[in-house]
């Protein structure tokens, strides 16, 4: 199976994103060109580290670079002021310097962690992404988005810092619990939903395939995913406008991961899974779209084991989902924004959703309906 290059085009700070299998190996040659110098730093976590960090210190090395390493610990919890101050201080203590290359081999939280720790060490320096999970490689480690969460919410610290390279190894998904591949194909709906009905149609009939583990299936979503955020970053790099769309499903997932402690209780993925379908609700709710598309989103996400509501033990308390709510980015003038659809692949943003429309939708799917 071949690799293909997505690009995103940024002026002078385009990058290539390389997809498909066997790239860990050939990732010396292939960051070579962006290295200014011939230290490298890799940040990975310990997950992570035992299957591939030898590997990737084995080909950076071949190609004639120093490679270092440091490790955190996995999971969203690492995404913390008190991890991204021991991340600088490990940084620091290898005597990093400017030319020195930052590489993030991980999952989202390591990208996210990593890509914010490299825009404020020395004043910013080059790192690459070698995203490891799903939820990373159609996501998290495109378009520069980097940060921290708070004890106010997801994602509240951090900065815009585009990689210079991006290195999906989509073999690297192999050894991904199915948990976390359910994670990142939420991710990949998203797509479809935004603005590729088509895109969408597929992942019905090929989404269990993909999650299964067929190579092919994985290589394309992956390749589709990236296109489509590329083309939206390089229209909206800072989120001024279209890029939000990038957001559908995650105003209200950031929500139920705030509730939950950005604990294991609900992965990302899967708030950004029910997320969608409060977002397809609401929208047919405001009479804005179908609810058959919504019942269509809710099927699909059922049939590959996704969540797609509130179902469970947990009592969610809908006015604090809304509190969490008014803290997200996208708020204006104290008025929250939401992703709505108009249909699968109609997404819109909207600053117009009246309140106790959301609370009614909220209560409705807090008491399991
Ligand atoms: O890249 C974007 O833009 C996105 O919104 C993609 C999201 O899927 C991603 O989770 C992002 O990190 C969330 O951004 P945030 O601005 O809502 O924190």
């Amino acid at each position: 199976m071949s690799s293909e290059t997505v690009t995103v085009d940024l002026g002078d700070r385009t990058y290539p994103i390389h997809i498909g299998p066997g790239l860990l190996d050939r990732a010396g040659e292939l960051i070579l060109p962006v290295m200014s110098g011939n230290r490298v730093l890799i940040v990975t976590d310990d997950q992570v580290a035992p299957l591939y960090l030898e590997r990737l210190e084995r080909s950076l090395a071949a190609a004639g670079a120093m490679p270092m390493h440091t490790v955190m610990p996995a999971g969203e919890k690492t995404k913390d002021f008190p991890h991204l101050e021991a991340l600088l201080d490990a940084m620091l203590s290898t005597r990093v310097e400017r030319g020195t290359l930052i590489v993030a081999l991980g999952g989202g939280v390591v990208g996210d962690l990593t890509g914010f720790a490299a825009s404020i060490l020395l004043r910013g320096v080059d790192f690459v992404q070698i995203p490891t999970t799903l939820l990373a490689q159609v996501d998290s480690s495109v378009g520069g988005k980097t940060g921290i969460n708070t004890r106010h919410g997801k994602n509240l610290v951090g900065a815009f810092h585009q990689p210079r390279l991006v290195l999906a190894d989509t073999a690297l998904l192999d050894t991904l619990p199915r948990r976390q591949v359910l994670a990142g194909y939420a991710e990949v709906v998203k797509y479809g939903i935004i603005d590729d009905p088509d895109f969408f149609t597929w992942l019905e009939a090929n989404g269990a395939a993909l999650i299964a583990g067929d190579a092919e299936a994985r290589r394309h979503a992956v390749a589709t995913s990236c296109r489509a955020k590329a083309r939206i970053v390089a229209a909206d790099e800072r989120e001024g406008g279209v890029r939000a769309l990038l957001n559908l499903g995650h105003t209200f997932g950031h929500a139920l991961e705030a509730e939950t402690g950005f604990s294991d209780e609900l992965l990302h993925g899967e708030g950004v899974a029910i997320g969608m379908v409060m977002a397809l609700r609401l929208s047919a709710m405001l009479g804005l779209s179908p609810q058959a598309d919504a019942e269509r989103l809710v099927r699909h996400l059922d049939s590959v084991g996704l969540p797609s509501g509130l179902a469970g033990p947990r009592l969610w308390d809908v006015a604090r989902l809304i509190g969490h709510m008014r803290g997200d980015k996208k708020v204006k003038d104290g008025a929250m924004t939401f992703v709505l659809a108009r249909s699968i692949g109609g997404g819109f943003l909207s600053r117009d959703v009246p309140e106790d429309t959301l609370a009614t939708l909220l209560a409705e799917m807090a008491a399991g309906r």
